[in-house]
């Protein structure tokens, strides 16, 4: 019989910083009578296999010791076992990661004894989750926060070199990335809509926050069935520097230069030798077309009570 609580902690996260707090955190655990095995993952994507293992062993509740990348690979693990327990998993998350852009939705705190309390109230809600295809390879990936492709996916193929500026790595690495973008021609259709355009960016939200605190769509609702979309044809250096606060606030979305729309699935093509990278989640997971599709309440998440 397996002990509760599976813990999966990614030592990187943070540039590093789940690694030092590691021993904080068990002690923190411990002396909260939690019962726990816990495992360091050792590689990128590690911990899809980990929660795999941890669901084959029979442990239902779940905590993810990262950032938002980490998060993202146990939703995968998570989603790609395809069985009927799925709905009894429940994860939850202590925030340890550069962006925690996730956590943010919910009001999860970033203070490890704030967040354990949370785990221990064990208070939970389903949430939405995307599902994209990918044509060129037909693979299948979750995204539970928000998913993009152009110059976001284009950013965060950057944006590693950043990691030790924290939460402004994002926007650094949107700065620098500006001069070298090339938009790509893309098709977009969803609903009785097609977009067909050279394309500075399309985001999917689900929940509120990427890109280290930003809010880059409208009114987005992890639990209505819907993914908030933002389309941007393009923008000057001028209009994203004087824009910093409005990425932040919100406001943003208000802009002229940003076109909002609601749907559950769409479908992108990339014109033939365009390059757009995709991210989902703060990770990069490809290039090229794909469709995207919302799974209602997919999965459950141990969360604040209101
Ligand atoms: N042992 C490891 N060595 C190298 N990379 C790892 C390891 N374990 C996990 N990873 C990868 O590290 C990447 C970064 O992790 P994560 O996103 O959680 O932290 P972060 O980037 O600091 O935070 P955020 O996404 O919130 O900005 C992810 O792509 C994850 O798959």
């Amino acid at each position: 019989m397996p002990k509760q609580w599976f813990v999966i902690v990614n030592p990187t996260s943070g540039n590093g910083a789940s690694k030092k707090q590691w021993p904080r955190i068990y002690k923190e655990l411990k002396s909260q009578q939690f019962q726990f095995e816990y495992v360091f993952t050792e590689h990128k994507n590690h911990a899809i296999e980990l929660v795999k293992n941890a669901i084959d062993k029979g442990f239902t509740k779940i905590i993810c010791v990262g950032g938002d990348g980490t998060l993202h690979s146990v939703v995968n693990g998570i989603l790609r076992l395809n069985i009927p327990i799925i709905s009894e998993v429940k994860i939850g998350v202590i925030p340890i990661g550069t962006g925690n852009d996730w956590v943010k939705t919910y009001g999860i705190s970033t203070n490890y004894k704030k967040a354990i309390e949370i785990l221990k109230t064990e208070h939970t809600t389903p949430q939405d989750i995307g599902k994209i295809n990918l044509t060129n390879t037909n693979t299948n990936i979750y995204f539970n926060n928000l998913a993009g492709i152009g110059f976001d996916g284009y950013v965060v193929n950057k944006v590693h070199k950043y990691k030790n500026l924290g939460s402004l790595a994002y926007l650094a690495g949107a700065l620098l990335s500006l001069f070298s973008y090339k938009k790509p021609l893309l098709e977009i259709s969803f609903n009785n809509t097609v977009l067909k355009q050279k394309t500075l960016l399309l985001f999917i939200g689900i929940g509120k926050y990427c890109g280290g605190g930003m809010q880059l769509t409208q009114k987005p609702d992890p639990l209505n069935g819907l993914f908030d979309i933002s389309f941007v044809k393009n923008i000057s250096l001028v209009q994203l520097l004087i824009n910093i606060p409005a990425f932040f606030n919100g406001k943003i979305t208000q802009h002229k230069i940003v076109e909002n729309y609601k749907t559950s699935e769409l479908k992108i093509k990339v014109a033939a030798n365009q390059e757009a990278y995709i991210q989902a989640d703060g990770e990069l997971i490809g290039s090229g077309s794909f469709s995207v599709s919302l799974l209602p309440k997919a999965l459950t998440f141990i969360v604040p009570k209101k």
